[in-house]
């Protein structure tokens, strides 16, 4: 069975659960879900999910609102152990907390009351490293992210943009292999979403990170992605197709956003995820009427 590293062209569907890890082959993956459930209390969150990020692979996972993205992000990050199943980093099962992953939520992570420079070089404070050459780096990686020159401002004389990049530089500074992001730019404007957006796949070029990205968003999951893998509407989610995005690179995902093949794409994805989209909705009414 395909298992998401090679996919045919194009589009693939696949059958739910994408479950047999039998069949995968090459180096072990940055991350296997392997049949992993999720239950809080008696309601079971995520169902039998399998699902593997390729070494150096961009993948998003999208799916209808409150279906176990984040579930699935934060099991990955080690935060949430799986009721059932196996997560596997490099080849390792995962126990505890996932050293190889940087994480990147939707909110501000930043420390109000710590200058941007500080806040990019807390995470290597905290491993012990020294103040000056942590300084030196953090500087480094506050130009990489277009913040020459704003290291001393603090997150309150900042736009939601430059937060967004120290955040960025919080992360990456670190060298994680992979980058776990929950919907990162949600809360930007559109054309300071567009910039972060470019902005991040130049880094991504740059630095070749496993990246699994969560986002509602289609348009963002298709311009960014080497995969989209959809999610089917909770409870009991799980992945119910997946597809590799053969858009060329580099891209801009302004202008990517023009092309017949993303517009092709796109109708591909949303007619596989629609059906999920006007399930949630519909749980979500009869919810709201009990
Ligand atoms: N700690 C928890 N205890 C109980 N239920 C939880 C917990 N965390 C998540 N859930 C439930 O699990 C389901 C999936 O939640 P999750 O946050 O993973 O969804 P999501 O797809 O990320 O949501 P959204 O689209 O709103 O960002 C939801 O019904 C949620 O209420």
């Amino acid at each position: 069975m395909t298992f998401g590293l090679q996919p045919e062209a194009g589009a693939v569907r696949m059958p739910a659960p994408v479950g047999d890890l039998s069949a995968h082959a090459g180096p072990p993956p940055a991350l296997l879900f392997d049949h992993v459930s999720v239950r809080f209390g008696a309601y079971t969150a995520v169902n039998d999910a399998s699902l593997l990020v390729g070494d150096g692979e961009f993948v998003s996972i999208v799916g209808p609102t409150g279906c176990g993205k984040s579930t699935l992000l934060n099991v990955a990050a080690g935060l949430l152990e799986p009721s059932e199943g196996d997560i596997c980093v490099y080849g390792r099962s995962l126990e505890g907390i996932n050293a190889d992953a940087g994480y990147l939520f939707q909110a501000d992570a930043l420390m109000p009351w710590r200058t941007a420079l500080s806040n990019v070089i807390t995470g290597l404070e905290y491993a012990g490293t020294e103040r000056k050459a942590a300084e030196r780096l953090g500087n480094e990686w506050l130009a990489r992210v277009g913040l020459s020159g704003h290291g001393e401002r603090f997150p309150h004389e900042m736009s939601g943009g430059m937060r967004k990049r120290v955040a960025l530089a919080q992360t990456l500074i670190r060298d994680p292999k992979i980058v776990l992001m929950d919907e990162p730019f949600s809360a930007l404007d559109v054309q300071t979403r567009v910039l972060m957006e470019n902005e991040l796949l130049q880094l991504w070029t740059t630095y070749r990170k496993s990246v699994l990205f969560i986002t509602h968003d289609l348009e963002e999951a298709i311009s960014l992605s080497d995969r989209v893998i959809i999610l089917s509407a909770g409870p009991s989610t799980h992945p119910i197709a997946e597809f590799r995005i053969d858009l060329p690179r580099p891209r801009d995902v302004a202008e990517i956003r023009m092309t017949p093949r993303f517009v092709e794409l796109y109708h591909q994805i949303w007619d596989a995820m629609k059906e999920e989209v006007l399930k949630a909705y519909e749980r979500n009414q009869r919810k709201l009427a009990d």
